[in-house]
């Protein structure tokens, strides 16, 4: 049970379950989830597509119904005060589609009638850089000024709590980086942000604390510094071996000599972890100047020759990975491999603005 006294959550989740009926049978998208935001923090949900972030993002914004468990958001529940939630929230969605035949301005303005108090529409466009488009038609904005207009909608009630679900997929680097911009201003303002993305980078730049969310549950909890710690080492130093021989993978697989298994390279030094990665290796470690010449000492008694080295600080995507084995996902403009995004995989939530 929640404990009855006054609350100082923004957020307050315990035992959080979703179950949706499926066509082939339940899907269990949200698993017994407990959340804890603390007023003026920004709260990250990060994880893959299918985790669960954008249902338990949508039962605290009540626009779905738990099928188990507790919420309170600002100290209250969504059955008995929806009004008041209502009252002292910004909810931005994953897509939100307007009125095409009004100006950024007229919306901004009926939005602002839907609250009982909150700032003149006026003052809000300069927070998302939009004033210069404040008599433009929505539809004439490009995508990027349309996240932000979305962003500003859900500003003009002056909302103690703001939510941003996948608030940059989509977008363009420099248009990601605007929001960033925003959403760090938000945060220094001393709202109370949650946001779900599947983007590590994101989620390390803007987030204070994260929940890494798999499968419906939180599978780790801490600020980005803490989950990274827990891999007992801050650098990643990642190598592909030639084959000896004739074929064969970076592994040595395939090639004349036996295969390395990631075992091989986990005594030495500062080494916390070795994982096979690709075509090679990815070992975790503490002094890359100590862990790399002593790998490059084992590799030349094994005889195996080199064919690429690089050494990156550690990500919250190798905190995903050694957790779950796998990678918390395959693109993004600013990634790891810069691939372009996937995109509209799955279910996209659509608000018709107005
Ligand atoms: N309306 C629905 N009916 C049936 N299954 C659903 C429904 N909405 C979501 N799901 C399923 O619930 C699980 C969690 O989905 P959810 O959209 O919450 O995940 P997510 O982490 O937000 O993913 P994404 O990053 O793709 O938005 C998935 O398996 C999804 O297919």
């Amino acid at each position: 049970m929640i404990d009855p006294g006054p609350s100082r959550h923004a957020i307050l989740v315990r035992g959080l379950r979703k179950v949706y009926p499926g066509r082939t049978g339940p899907v269990v998208a949200v698993d017994g989830l407990d959340l804890d935001v603390f007023p003026g923090e920004c709260f990250g949900l990060l994880g893959p597509n299918g985790a669960g972030k954008t249902t338990t993002i949508e039962i605290l914004e009540g626009l779905s119904e738990p099928t188990d468990g507790e919420v309170e958001v600002l100290g209250r529940r969504w059955a008995t005060d929806a009004d008041e939630i209502r009252q002292r929230i910004g909810v931005t969605l994953q897509e939100t589609r307007f009125p095409e035949k009004m100006t950024v301005r007229e919306l901004l303005r009926l939005f602002r009638s839907f609250y009982r108090s909150g700032p003149d529409p006026d003052t809000v466009m300069p927070l998302v850089s939009l004033e210069s488009k404040a008599d433009a038609y929505v539809e004439t904005l490009s995508g990027g000024q349309q996240r932000r207009l979305a962003v500003a909608l859900a500003l003009v009630g002056d909302p103690e709590l703001l939510f941003f679900d996948e608030p940059t997929t989509g977008l363009d680097p420099q248009a990601r980086r605007q929001l960033w911009d925003v959403i760090r201003d938000l945060r220094q303002k001393g709202r109370s942000i949650v946001l779900t993305t599947h983007y590590m980078d994101e989620a390390e730049r803007l987030c204070d604390r994260i929940a890494i969310v798999d499968h419906g549950k939180v599978i780790a909890l801490g600020t980005p510094d803490e989950l990274i710690a827990r891999l007992g080492g801050e650098h990643i130093v990642e190598f592909a071996l030639g084959s000896v021989g004739v074929g064969g993978d970076g592994n040595g697989n395939g090639g004349d000599a036996p295969a390395l298994t990631p075992d091989a390279f986990a005594s030495l030094p500062t080494v916390a972890s070795s994982r096979a990665e690709g075509d090679g290796f990815a070992l975790t470690v503490g002094e890359p100047h100590a862990a790399i010449p002593a790998l490059l000492d084992l590799l030349d008694r094994l005889g195996r020759p080199l064919l690429r080295l690089t050494t990156r600080r550690v990500s919250l995507e190798d905190v995903f990975v050694a957790l779950t084995g796998r990678h918390l996902r395959d693109d993004g403009p600013e990634g790891t491999n810069g691939e372009a995004p996937a995109g509209g995989r799955g279910r996209r939530r659509r608000a018709r603005a107005g």
